[in-house]
């Protein structure tokens, strides 16, 4: 039975609190985990890849065999088949389209003091990227990593993504390749950031890294963060589904499981103001999920992490949902523009009934890494702007410095600094 709460009763609040504040991971202790592979990786480096993908993706890894090399690639190439090329080609269109659209602009301007102000974009050194590839391999993933990096500007782009028993996925290779790819390792897990923050083996640092993954993955980008840069913790997948009673309860079942399928640890969540409706979708996702390829994670992640919340009116819905402030939210209901006027907090927002969120994991054009587990409150999904930084830039004359110099000694003085002091008034006529 999934979880059912209802708005009206009198424990709601406190049955919501603790239904959102849940750990979704299933008791393991992935931060301790976390640490010690890390850890691992910094003291023995690529012995310490090798140990670890031994045992955790069950192969034999070495120097020789760790990065892909241009032949594999293009025996990868010619083992996928033609119309999976051909919507790769169309989705890598699409997300270059949306991305080529954030660049952001320089700026340098006089102010009235005469100062020169602005600033500019560059563009990082070396980016990691990290395509999922645990329990489903991620083609769509290299894309949505890549391409905003690609038009950014960087320079260097190293892929990680897990091989489970060694073996690679070809779609994956085909599609690191049309992103101009040229660096990828098969490695996952804690163990690839460690290796792409720290170094270990041939690789390198890099300067950020970016990508979803696992509940273990997310974790290390967590820890690693500041010795590099993370884009934002884009862990186990999730759904938040507001829907009315119009809709066919077989769509919105789909589109909950959708996300259920990722991962164990993902969640669906259904808001809807009919509760005959809610029994409609929880008898279709129960029928969904018995005839369901991957029963075994959409049952995991429906019965332990999911719920359906019935509301009074749908006006009650953005309230929960900016609490939630899930990574995907849907707005299956007649006149959505309206609602998410009221709605702050999701990474992507999915408008009317006829945009079910699997078009933006792979066609729509925005970015299909997005932020979970509430992070969506204060972080946003992958972008250009993820691979670039902004440098001040500011120019005085003689005369400009004599007309906020002064100000600035004095603050100096106020702060007890005098070598700051000084070396604006050893300027100054
Ligand atoms: N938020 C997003 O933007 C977004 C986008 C796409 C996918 N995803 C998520 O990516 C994830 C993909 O997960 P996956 O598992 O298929 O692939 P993955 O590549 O994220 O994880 C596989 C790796 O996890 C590590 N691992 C597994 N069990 C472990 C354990 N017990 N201890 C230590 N390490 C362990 C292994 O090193 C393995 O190589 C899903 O959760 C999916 O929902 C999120
Ligand atoms: N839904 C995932 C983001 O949470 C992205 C994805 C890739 N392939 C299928 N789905
Ligand atoms: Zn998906």
């Amino acid at each position: 039975m999934v979880l059912r709460l209802d708005s009206s009763s009198a424990d709601f609040a406190s049955a919501f609190e603790q239904f959102i504040s849940k750990d979704r991971d299933g008791g393991a202790d992935v931060s301790a985990v976390v640490r010690e592979v890390i850890n691992k990786i910094r003291a023995d480096g690529m012995d310490a890849l090798a140990e670890l993908t031994q045992k955790f993706d069950g192969f034999a890894l070495c120097e020789a065999n760790l990065k892909i090399t241009d032949a594999e690639i293009e025996i990868a190439e010619k083992q996928c088949r033609a119309e999976d090329l051909k919507a790769l080609d169309f989705a890598a269109d699409r997300i270059r389209s949306y991305h080529l659209k954030q660049l952001p602009k320089d700026e340098r301007y006089t102010d009235d003091m005469g100062v020169t102000l602005g600033w500019r974009w560059n563009a990082v050194d070396a980016a990691g990227l990290y395509a999922p590839g645990g329990r489903a391999a991620y083609p769509s993933s290299v894309l949505m990593n890549a391409i905003p990096a690609q038009v950014a500007g960087v320079g260097r782009l190293a892929l990680v993504t897990p091989a489970p028993g060694g073996e690679m996925n070809p779609l994956v290779l085909a599609a690191a390749k049309r992103a101009g790819i040229t660096e990828i390792y098969r490695i996952g897990g804690a163990q690839a950031i460690a290796a792409l923050a720290y170094g270990a083996g041939p690789i390198a640092p890099v300067d950020v890294i970016v990508g979803p993954g696992n509940a273990y993955v997310a974790e290390a980008k967590r820890q690693v963060f500041g010795k590099v840069g993370i884009d934002s913790i884009a862990g186990p997948s999730e759904i938040l589904v507001v829907a009315d009673g119009q809709n066919e309860p077989a769509w919105i079942a789909a589109d909950l499981l959708s996300q259920a399928e990722h991962d164990p640890s993902s969640q669906s969540i259904l808001i809807t103001d009919d509760a005959q409706f809610a029994d409609r979708v929880s008898n279709a996702v129960d029928e969904q999920i018995a005839e369901s390829e991957r029963k075994e994670i959409t049952a995991a992640a429906w019965h332990d992490n999911s719920a359906i919340i019935v509301v009074g009116t749908l006006d009650e819905a953005p309230a929960i949902v900016d609490r939630i402030a899930p990574e995907h939210l849907e707005l299956a209901i007649e006149a959505p523009e309206e609602l998410l006027t009221k709605i702050r907090h999701a990474g992507a927002i999915f408008m009317g009934r006829y945009t079910p969120e699997a078009v933006g994991d792979y066609v729509a054009g925005p970015d299909h890494v997005l932020p979970t587990v509430h992070s969506a409150r204060y972080a946003s999904g992958l972008s250009v702007l993820d691979f670039m930084k902004r440098t001040s830039i500011i120019g005085c004359d003689a005369d400009a410095l004599a007309r906020i110099g002064p100000a600035a000694a004095t603050l100096a003085d106020a702060e007890g600094l005098p070598s700051h002091a000084n070396s604006v008034r050893v300027r100054l006529k």
